[in-house]
């Protein structure tokens, strides 16, 4: 997909692969065109050029990064508008609330609950027609993190039932959460694949050193926890650093590093696992 708002690009040639029983998660900064990419995918921007495959508009589940309930609806309600909305009939209602943890909560307005009960809620409306495609704008932004973590089993439980599901993060570590992760970068992609499949196309070395005081060694140089870390493209490491192997988040750096450069980073699309 490609997308212009007038002469800025939002998307250039992005491609989100999604299949039923999988997990895609779409990693990126602020303004990295996340939203726009996922409203591609529902249906709601239209790309410049490109194509979409997605299934029929009501076996779509989706959640905006904001809203996406009722306030002024108590959860049970916001559950059963929601199945009328969509023309279920008999929706379980009961079910759906056990499923994404409000049954105790049943009662309360849409607006009285926490950050995390909301977007559960929300989750819960996008689920109750069993879609074929649940697409999730950053679910777990600014979310506690036992939240956080019911937040992803809701999303598991989605893909184990068969759904496809895409969802959008600012955390490079949730990319793992995922069968397939899209890093995004000012529209780009920067790297494609598995989360493990990303960390391993690292082209080069990675080294690391003990951090002093001093400035950031080199363009090529960032800092992880106490240390720093180096990424050499020809793989020949600085002196006095000890060689690691890349993760994820690692790889993200490398990626956005080697586009600044206009060279190859870690593979895209490419990296099958
Ligand atoms: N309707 C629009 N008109 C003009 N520019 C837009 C529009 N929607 C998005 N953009 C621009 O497209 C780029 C990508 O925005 P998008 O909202 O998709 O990013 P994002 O990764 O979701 O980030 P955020 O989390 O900040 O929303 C940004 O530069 C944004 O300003």
């Amino acid at each position: 997909m490609t997308v212009r708002f007038g002469s800025r690009v939002a998307l250039a040639d992005v491609t989100v692969p999604a299949e039923p029983s999988g997990v895609t998660v779409v990693v990126g900064g602020d303004g990295a065109g996340k939203s726009t990419c996922l409203r591609c995918l529902v249906g709601l921007v239209r790309p410049d050029e490109g194509r979409v495959s997605r299934p029929a508009k009501t076996r779509i589940g989706y959640v905006p990064a904001t809203g996406g309930l009722y306030t002024d609806l108590t959860v049970e309600e916001n559950l059963a508008f929601a199945a009328s909305s969509y023309g279920v009939r008999g929706a379980d209602v009961g079910a759906m609330l056990d499923r994404v943890g409000l049954a105790g909560a049943r009662d309360r307005l849409g607006g009285r609950l926490s950050g995390g009960m909301q977007r559960k809620l929300s989750v819960g409306l996008a689920l109750i027609h069993g879609p074929d495609l649940l697409v999730l704008d950053e679910p777990t932004t600014g979310v506690d993190p036992v939240s956080r973590m019911e937040l992803w089993r809701l999303v598991s439980g989605a893909a184990a039932g068969g759904t496809a599901v895409v969802v959008a993060t600012t955390y490079v570590n949730e990319a793992e959460r995922g069968a397939r992760a899209v890093l995004l970068d000012e529209g780009r992609v920067l790297a494609s694949g598995s989360a493990a499949g990303i960390a391993a196309g690292v082209p080069g070395a990675v080294g690391r050193r003990a951090a002093g005081d001093g400035a950031r060694p080199g363009d090529e140089w960032w800092r992880r926890g106490a240390g720093w870390r180096v990424w050499s493209p020809s793989g020949d490491l600085p002196e006095g650093t000890e060689a690691v192997r890349p993760d994820l988040h690692d790889a993200a750096i490398v990626a956005a590093l080697a586009a600044e450069r206009g060279t190859g980073g870690p593979s895209t699309g490419s990296t099958e696992e």
